[in-house]
Formats: structure tokens, sequence, C-alpha cells
């Protein structure tokens, strides 16, 4: 059984993903109810990328975020460290460069693009995963351009305490046994659960984002704060 730690191994976080290639989208949809779909509509809007931009998609897995952004003719670089997730995406789509989207394999900690190559980078469910995620902003603000955006889409905190403690107690109890109907790969489940629990809440997560160089950070809440949005720019 493959999974990673909390000290997000390199190593573990990408043998752990191409272990669940194959199940990873069919159990996004279970777990979260069908949500993930909302999800992913909401950072399609937030990214807003039109015809003529070059938007990047770190930590693209499958890339089924990726495709969305190609909606109004934009081109989208999927990149992800896992081979594996990017060869299922791939598979979907009709090759490693179709439907406007090029599958690039890459570490988010040192991206293999130039600087002030894109006009939005992005990243869902990605950021929790890397070992530095704020070597990982800067990278992301790197590769953008002077002007352009980054929309981070990631598991969050409910605001409400109480409420807060129950939906740990789902992550922690259920996630994992309604995940072992579907797939083997039951540690990487208990990961997920774990790396949720231990991620930052959302002015955390935003102040991460502004010690990374980003400007005018906001965010908003998605399901209750289940996910949260994380806006900012490159101002210099
Ligand atoms: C939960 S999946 C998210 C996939 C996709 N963005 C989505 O929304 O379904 C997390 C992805 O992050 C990738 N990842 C984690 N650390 C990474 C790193 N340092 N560089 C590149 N990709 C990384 C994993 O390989 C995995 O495909």
């Amino acid at each position: 059984m493959t999974r990673a730690e909390l000290d997000k191994s390199p190593a573990d976080v990408a043998a752990m993903f191409d272990s669940i290639a194959a199940r990873y989208d069919l159990l996004n949809d279970v777990l979260s109810l069908g949500e993930d779909r909302q999800w992913r509509r909401a950072v399609v809007r937030a990214v807003e990328a039109y015809s003529g931009e070059l938007v990047l998609d770190l930590a693209a897995g499958t890339g089924t975020s990726s495709l969305s952004f190609t909606e109004n003719g934009a081109k989208v670089v999927a990149c992800d460290f896992s081979q594996g997730m990017l060869r299922v995406g791939a598979e979907q789509r009709g090759g490693a460069s179709a439907q406007g989207v090029t599958c690039v394999v890459g570490d988010a900690l040192a991206l293999p693009f130039a600087d002030e190559t894109f006009d939005a980078v992005t990243i869902s469910f990605g950021l929790r995963n890397v070992q530095d995620p704020e070597q990982a902003l800067r990278e992301l603000r790197r590769v953008t351009k002077v002007g352009g955006r980054l929309v981070v889409c990631e598991f969050s905190h409910i605001p409400v305490r109480p409420v807060d403690r129950i939906y740990s107690g789902y992550l922690m109890a259920a996630l994992p046994r309604v995940a072992r109907l579907f797939t083997r790969n039951t540690g990487a489940y208990e990961y997920l659960s774990e790396s949720i629990a231990d991620w930052p809440d959302q002015p955390a997560l935003a102040a991460r984002l502004q010690r990374a160089g980003w400007s005018r950070v906001a965010w908003r809440n998605l399901t209750f704060g289940v996910v949260a949005l994380h806006r900012g720019y490159r101002e210099s």
C-alpha cells in the first residue's frame, strides 16, 4: 500500500498518486458527494481565462480541472510530477497535447518554465501535498506575467468550530472507510484526511500567499469552508 506521510516526501507523494491514478476521478465524485464539480466550476469562474491567454494548471493530476480552462479559447499547460496521473488524463483527452491542454512533467518546487510565462496560474487540491508550499507559491509567482493572477483551490476549515470538529470526525473516521469500498489503497485516503486536518485555515493560507509575494490576496469559502478559493495578483 503506497501512502505519503505528513512530511510530504516528494517520492512518496508522487508514488501515491501514481498508484491511485486510475480511480482518482471516480473517488473524488464519491467522497465529495458530487460537490467537487461545483468547486471546479467556481475555480473556472475565478480564473476567468479567455482566448489568447496561457494558463498553468499546477499539480493538474489527470487534468480534470485543466480542460475547463480552455472553454473560452485559452491554452492550458497541465503540470504534475506524477506521470501516472498525467498519463490517465492524456489517455482521456486523446494525447499528451490535445484539446488545448499540454501535459508537462514538472515539480512545483522548481518549475520547468521561464520567468513571466503565464497569464494565470492555478492549483487545485495540490498545494496541500507539496513539501514546501511557500516555495511553490514563489515559483508560481516567478512564472506569472506581471499583472497576472493566481487562484488556489484547497480543502480548508469550517469557521464555526463545533461544526468543524464534526466535519473532522467524518474525515478521520468515515472517509477512509467509504474509500475502502472503491480502492485497495486506503492509506492514500487516510493521508487525505490527515493532510486536510493538518492544513492551515483560510487567514493562515492568505498570509502564506502574501509572504510569497502575491498582492491583493483574498479568499472565499465554498460549501461552508470545506473548500476555500484564494486569489492573488503579481503586481511587480
Ligand atoms: C489531489 S491531486 C489534485 C489533482 C487535480 N488538480 C484535481 O483538482 O483533481 C494532487 C496532485 O498534486 C501533485 N503534486 C503534489 N506535489 C507536487 C509537486 N511537488 N509538483 C508537482 N505536482 C505535485 C500530485 O502528483 C497529484 O497529482
